[in-house]
Order: structure tokens, then C-alpha cells, then sequence
């Protein structure tokens, strides 16, 4: 199988390689695979497929809500009670799509739960390879030719607020920080986004449109991959929902942290109780399929600030900070980012979001039935774990000193008292308001082990030949960092492994 791949959207198709799932990963594994013409590859993904010159509003500019039929409207039942939003994009270019466009970089400690192969000497290559940094690409920890444009807000530009969250933190004892990708840096500074001034650059943007018209690439939207095809021990294709069958030489699954297990259960292959609960044959046993699930954990601080402070149509994200709580001994577990709030009084406030990097514990992700329309059933106990609750609430806190710091808040006394606040007040903001930040991964974590992983450090699933998988799901455990641009490095590894394999 070489070249074109055949069968048009509608019929049946055979391809060299066949990635499930168009998001930052299978867009960055469809562009590199195809750049050889002798390599057929076939991108399916379940939610429609738009050319960058036709995205929809809320596709194209950054900050405005993405609901059906791009967001899968997945849902988390967690602490008190608590249903949580947990969003996925769902269209060509998946959640990078749909994402803050916050360009964040894993720092190397991250690496440790990695399989050794994997470190970040390695690594540091494919997170430079991906990116054209616009203010450090000369650097030798950056990159200055790839195809994501990583930009920062000069100083001059930031609003009184952003000003004013500086000053407090520098006032809390944090460094300033020109570049938060440099290794070993810390504190509050710009914060880098993949943007093009208000428009998000998502990997369709970066990495598949403008390779688009190859004619060994095709695209298929709207194509729900119900089930894997499995013959002998090997991968020889994949059912789409809607009955098309394709058939290929290896398959790549990069449906994502929620819908890779679901997918995995749904063809046998996973936790063999787990498969035979929904009446279905167990066609291969990979006990840790769904398990392992680690993700960010956020409240907010609010405090009311002068309007003066937060001027009207000012870019809502210019500064962040990364931040230890007090006490705690790991690096960086909490990061801090401001925001204005306008609220319909006319009243302004500042919002902090104060986002737990570090988790204890760890969720799992698994189909809640064996239909293809079965939601998923998400375990997420960040919420509940005790020493996340007491991070936090250090966290919090740490905000309200900011705020004190900033020179920005209107009543002093009131932000004063917050820094104090007791534990038992903060644990009822904790329930009440807490949400996730949808930087989930490990729910087919890679490595050595098949009972306690899914694949292997080549990405390769364990015990099954011609399936890879590469995206969210088989990093090991969630980063201090968001997510998006260590999955892009990590597709970038994954295409050079796929394409030795043939
Ligand atoms: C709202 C939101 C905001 C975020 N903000 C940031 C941010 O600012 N910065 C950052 O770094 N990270 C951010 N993240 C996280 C980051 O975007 C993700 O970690 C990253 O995009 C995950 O990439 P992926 O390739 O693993 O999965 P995805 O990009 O989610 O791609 C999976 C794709 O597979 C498709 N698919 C799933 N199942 C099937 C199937 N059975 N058949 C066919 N197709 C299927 C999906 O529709 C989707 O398009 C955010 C995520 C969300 C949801």
C-alpha cells in the first residue's frame, strides 16, 4: 500500500497509516507523515472539518465560548456533589482548536515519571523543533524556525491590572521572569501564547492546512471511529460508526486522554473485567487502558479593583506566575493568572486562577457503556484529596497577597483578611467552585511495564502489532505546565517513530 489513499469520505478506504483523531497531535503525525509521497495517510476525526479560511468565530479568536458541536460536552461528577465541565475539542484540530493558546512548556523535572528513553535532553529538541519563538528563538533551549509562533505581550502594553499583579507578586517575594520556558526560571512575567494577535494558532493552523492539498493526505470529518480491527494480534484497521471500513498497513490513535480508552474498551482491548462488564469479548488485556488519569486542579480569588484598571477590549490574558504554595515541597505547583472581570454593575474586579500543578492522586476514564454514544464515566478525586485541598488553600491565599501587593484592590482590609483566611472557609470555596483546567493525560500512560502501562517508550501499544498511540493520553503524569505544546513535541517524536516503522 503505497501513494494515494484510496475510497473517498462516504466509502471504504485503504491507507498506509490511519490516524485516529485530528486534534494537536494527529495533525502535527498527518503533516510529517505525509511529507514522504510514497506514504499514504488517512486523518479521520469525529467533528466536522473546516479550511482555516472558513473556521467559525469561535474556532478562529481566542476567549469565546465552544460548545456542541465542537466541544464532545464531556462531564465530571466531583466533590460536593459537583458536576464539572470537562472540555475536548471536537473538529479538525481538536482541543488545540478550541484551547487558551497558553504556550507553556513542561519544565525538566516533569520528565522523571518518563520512561528513560524519553528525557529531556530528548525532548527539549522536538519542543524546540515545534515552535518560532518571537522574543528568545535565538536561544538554545528555543526554537526560531518551526511552524507555532510563541508571542508575549511587551511591558508598555499590559493594563493597570497586569501592572498591578506584578507588583504584587514581586511585593510577595516572586522573581520578575522574561521567559518562562528558560529552565530553572520562576516567578511572574509575560505569559507566551501561540497567537496571532487575537487568533489562536492551532495545529490545523500550524501543521495541516497548508499541507492540505497532497494528494497522499485525506481528511475525513465527521468520521466517529467505533471500534478497532484486530487479526492474529495485529491492528489491520478501524469500523467507523457509520459503517465505512478502513483498512491499513498502522493504525495511531490520537482521540485524545477521554475517548482513546473508551475506543481501546470498546474493541477488547483493555481491563478484561472491565470489557466483559459491558458484554463484550476481550480480544486483548492491557489492565491499565483508563486508569492513571492526573490533571490540573483550579479556584479562583477574586477582589474588587477600580474600572480604570481594566480598560474595555485590553487582550484578557498578558501575565502569569509560577509559584510555590507556602509549605510545599514541590517546585511550582501552583500557578497564578490574572484576569479582568466586568460585571454587569459596572464593577471590576480582578480574577486569579489559581491552578494546582502538582496532584496527588489519580482518576481513571472509562466508557460508561458499549455503545459508540455511551458517555464517558470520568473519575476525578483531585478535589477531594486532602493535601490538594491544603495546597490550594495556600495558593489562595498567596493571591489574596498579590492583590494586597498590587495596589489595585478597593477595600484593603477585606483583601488583608483574605491572606489569613481560614481553612475552613477555604474548604467550602474548594467545593463550591472548584473546576478543572482540561490538561488531563495518562489514561494509556507509556511504559515499561504491560500491567501497569499501555505502550511502550516507541509509543507502540504493548502486545499489539501495527497500533501506536501518541497524544495526551500516554504521557505519564501531568506536567507543571498546560498540556498543548508538550503533546505537539510529542507527535513530533511520534511521527519520526511511525515512519521508521514504514
Ligand atoms: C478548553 C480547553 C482549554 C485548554 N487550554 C490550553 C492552553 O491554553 N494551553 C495548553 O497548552 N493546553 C490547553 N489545553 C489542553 C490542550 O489543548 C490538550 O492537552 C491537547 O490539545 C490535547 O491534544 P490531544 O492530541 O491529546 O487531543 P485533542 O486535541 O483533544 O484531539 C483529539 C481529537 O480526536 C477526536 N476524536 C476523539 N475520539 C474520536 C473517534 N472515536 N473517532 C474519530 N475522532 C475522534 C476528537 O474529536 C479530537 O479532535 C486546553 C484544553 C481545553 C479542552
Amino acid at each position: 500500500m503505497t501513494g494515494t489513499p484510496s475510497g473517498m469520505p462516504g466509502a471504504s478506504a485503504t491507507a498506509d497509516v490511519v490516524i485516529v483523531g485530528a486534534g494537536s497531535a494527529g495533525c502535527v503525525l498527518a503533516a510529517r507523515l505525509s511529507e514522504d509521497p510514497g506514504r499514504s495517510v488517512l486523518l479521520l476525526e469525529a467533528g466536522p472539518d473546516h479550511r482555516v479560511a472558513e473556521l467559525p468565530a469561535e474556532l478562529r479568536t481566542l476567549s469565546k465560548p465552544v460548545a456542541w458541536p465542537y466541544n464532545w460536552g464531556d462531564k465530571v461528577a466531583s466533590t460536593g456533589g459537583r458536576e464539572l465541565n470537562y472540555a475536548r475539542g471536537r473538529v479538525v484540530g481538536g482541543s488545540s482548536a478550541t484551547n487558551g493558546a497558553v504556550a507553556l512548556r513542561p519544565e525538566p523535572e516533569d520528565f522523571a515519571s518518563w520512561p528513560a528513553a524519553l528525557g529531556w535532553d530528548r525532548m527539549l529538541g522536538y519542543l524546540n523543533r515545534i515552535e518560532n519563538d518571537l522574543d528568545f528563538g535565538g536561544d538554545a533551549y528555543h526554537g526560531d524556525a518551526g511552524p507555532i509562533p510563541i508571542v508575549r505581550h511587551a511591558e508598555p502594553d499590559w493594563t493597570p491590572l497586569q501592572h498591578g499583579f506584578v507588583t504584587g507578586c514581586l511585593d510577595a517575594g516572586l522573581e520578575f521572569c522574561a521567559d518562562h520556558s528558560r529552565p530553572g526560571s520562576t516567578g511572574v512575567g509575560p505569559i507566551p501564547m501561540n497567537r496571532n494577535d487575537r487568533d489562536r494558532v492551532s495545529n490545523v493552523v500550524a501543521y495541516l492546512d497548508p499541507v492540505r492539498d497532497r494528494a497522499n493526505l485525506a481528511v475525513w470529518g465527521d468520521c466517529h471511529v467505533a471500534r478497532l480491527l484486530v487479526a492474529d494480534g495485529r491492528v489491520v484497521g478501524v469500523e467507523c460508526a457509520d459503517g465505512r471500513i478502513v483498512h491499513a498497513g498502522q493504525v495511531v490513535l490520537s482521540a485524545g486522554v477521554v475517548q482513546n480508552p473508551l475506543l481501546l474498551w470498546r474493541s477488547g482491548i483493555g481491563p478484561a473485567a472491565g470489557i466483559r462488564g459491558l458484554g463484550l469479548d476481550v480480544v486483548h488485556e492491557l489492565p491499565a487502558v483508563g486508569g492513571n488519569l492526573t490533571d490540573h486542579l483550579v479556584i479562583s480569588y477574586r477582589a474588587a479593583v477600580d474600572p480604570s484598571s481594566t480598560p474595555e477590549g485590553a487582550p484578557t490574558l498578558q501575565t502569569i506566575a509560577r509559584a510555590t504554595a507556602p509549605g510545599s515541597d514541590r517546585r511550582h505547583d501552583i500557578q497564578l493568572t490574572p484576569v479582568a472581570r466586568r460585571n454587569p454593575d459596572g464593577s471590576r474586579e480582578i480574577e486569579i486562577s489559581v491552578a494546582l500543578q502538582l496532584p496527588t492522586g489519580a482518576g481513571s476514564i472509562t466508557p460508561s457503556g458499549a455503545e459508540v454514544s455511551d458517555p464517558a464515566r470520568i473519575v476525578w478525586p483531585f478535589a477531594a484529596d486532602p493535601d490538594n485541598r491544603a495546597r490550594l488553600r495556600d495558593g489562595w491565599r498567596l493571591a489574596a497577597r498579590v492583590v494586597a501587593g498590587s495596589g489595585l484592590a478597593l477595600d484593603k482590609a477585606a483583601v488583608a483578611a483574605d491572606a489569613e483566611e481560614t481553612d475552613e472557609v477555604l474548604d467550602r470555596l474548594i467545593d463550591e467552585s472548584h473546576y478543572a483546567f482540561y490538561h488531563g493525560v495518562g489514561t494509556c500512560r507509556m511504559g515499561d511495564d504491560a500491567s501497569t502501562s499501555v505502550a511502550d517508550a516507541e509509543l507502540r501499544v504493548h502486545g499489539l502489532d501495527g497500533l501506536s498511540i501518541v497524544d495526551a493520553s500516554v504521557v505519564p503524569t501531568v506536567p507543571r505546565a498546560n498540556t498543548h505544546l508538550l503533546v505537539t513535541a510529542l507527535a513530533e517524536l511520534g511521527a519520526e517513530l511511525i515512519a521508521a516503522r514504514g
